[in-house]
């Protein structure tokens, strides 16, 4: 007899999956090749930025109770004693009525309290002196960059499991991270079942299609931060799958199969976990696509039976497998980030299951606005392509009509969110 699958919620069913233990590794990694990775520390100012006070314009650093007089009708006169240039340490102090030229970025000189801009003094020479005078007043710590303006010693700059963008990377050069603590990248196993399957080089054949879920499974662990290591595409036969299988939980800790995880008669996954002894923690979801998404642990492992439908393997692995990845990378965010949006179309129909559209999300007067990305069938592939995000439209007894306000998760953003659904 067909055995009878329970539908989890879906925050159930995430929920179990975030209840088991997950390790967290480091790596260090050369400041060149940390973009992208994420950091596996807290980073926090070494020092004070800028260290000195500095001049953020070429011009004159003089004191300003020396222009307290200075107007229009009325220019004061500056004797040049210094010339500083950026990188270069004044050896003169500035005196009553005295200026040293100073470049932009270089450190003020002691005595000194401003810096008047080029184009607002008169140069001159007299005996072989060069001198400047100012017709406008000037305030102390006018036109100076202050020494911890920017950070102060001991400030956390960027948290642990942060994303290291191009700004990231200029912090830690700025305080000499030639070397940066990241976390290491979770390798993922991965093998596409499917008697039907062709590889992507291979000419189309009556009844069989290429594989797109184990390339597009492999770019979306990547955007999720981890990396796929694909074992290759399986006929739907037992004894293969469940050799190569329990081979490859020999060498990763989260293996992903796609296809057969339903209740056709080559949907043989049920039967592999049950031959494996895994603890199976879901074999249904409330949700389309991807009710079928199947969870087992086995010892520390985790395996996942994501649907072979392309559309519901996408939407298994941004739900299910992405907040894994993401934990592993020290994120404290790691579910999709959930925003607000208004529907742009109508969903008449009512559904028994939280439907998961994938959509397109733009702004419209500042608003985020969302619309199916193409046809939204499990079984689809091309709506993939235009999706930066999934519409979430929970379950129940009414549709949805165009102007309501619905939950939406960002496919492409890197902030992510502590919990991303709500009651579904
Ligand atoms: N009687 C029922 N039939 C089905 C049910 C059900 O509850 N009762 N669930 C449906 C749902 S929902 C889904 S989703 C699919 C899930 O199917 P499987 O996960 O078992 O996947 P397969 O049967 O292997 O393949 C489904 C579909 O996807 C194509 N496919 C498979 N692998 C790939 C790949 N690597 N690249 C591209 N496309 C792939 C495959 O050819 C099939 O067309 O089951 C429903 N049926
Ligand atoms: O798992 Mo199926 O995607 O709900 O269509
Ligand atoms: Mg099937």
């Amino acid at each position: 007899m067909l055995e009878k699958r329970k539908p989890l919620p879906i925050h159930e069913a995430v929920g179990k999956i975030m209840d088991i233990k997950i390790d967290q590794e480091t790596e260090i990694v050369p400041l060149k090749d940390s973009l992208n990775r994420f950091l596996a520390e807290d980073i926090k100012a070494k020092h004070d930025v800028p260290h000195f006070n500095r001049s953020p314009y070429d011009g004159f650093a003089i004191r300003a109770e020396d222009t307290r007089l200075a107007e229009t009708g009325n220019s004061i006169e500056f004797e040049v004693i210094e010339k500083l240039a950026a990188g270069t340490v004044a050896e003169k102090k500035v005196g009553p009525f005295q200026a040293s030229r100073i470049m932009t970025g270089a450190q003020m000189p002691d005595g000194a309290d401003t810096v008047i801009m080029l184009e607002l003094v008169k140069t001159y020479e007299k005996n072989n002196k060069d001198y400047i005078s100012i017709k406008r007043k000037q305030h102390s710590g006018e036109n100076v960059s202050f020494k911890g303006e920017d950070a102060k010693q001991g400030e956390l700059l960027v948290q642990k499991g942060t994303i290291i963008n191009p700004g990231v990377v200029a912090v830690l050069a700025t305080f000499g991270y030639h070397q940066v603590k990241t976390a290491k990248k979770p390798v993922i196993g991965l093998f596409a079942t499917g008697t039907e399957l062709l590889e992507v080089s291979e000419e189309l054949v009556p009844g069989k299609i290429r594989n797109s879920n184990a390339h597009m499974i492999q770019a979306q662990a990547e955007r999720a931060g981890a990396e796929a290591k694909y074992y290759g595409q399986l006929p739907d036969d037992i004894d293969i799958c469940y050799s190569a299988i329990k081979q490859a939980l020999t060498e990763v800790d989260i293996l992903i199969t796609t296809g057969g995880v339903s209740v056709g008669d080559y949907d043989i996954m049920p039967d592999i976990y049950k031959r494996l002894e895994a603890d199976v923690l879901f074999n249904k979801v409330a949700m389309r696509p991807g009710s079928v998404t199947t969870v087992a642990k086995l010892d520390r492992k985790i395996l996942y039976g994501l649907s072979g439908n392309p559309s519901a393997c996408y939407v298994g692995f941004e739900l299910f497998v992405r907040p894994v990845i993401r934990t592993k990378l020290f994120s404290d965010k790691p579910h999709l980030r959930r925003e607000e949006a208004w529907l742009n179309v109508d969903f008449p129909k009512a559904n028994p299951f939280t439907r998961l559209i994938r959509g397109n999300l733009s702004f419209e007067q500042g608003k985020l606005r969302a619309e199916p990305s193409g046809l939204d069938k499990s079984s689809v592939v091309m709506s993939l392509a235009g999706a930066n995000a999934l519409i979430v439209l929970p379950s129940g007894t009414r549709g949805y009509q165009k102007g309501d306000i619905v939950d939406v998760l960002l496919l492409e953003d890197y902030e992510g969110s502590k919990g991303a659904f709500k009651g579904v």
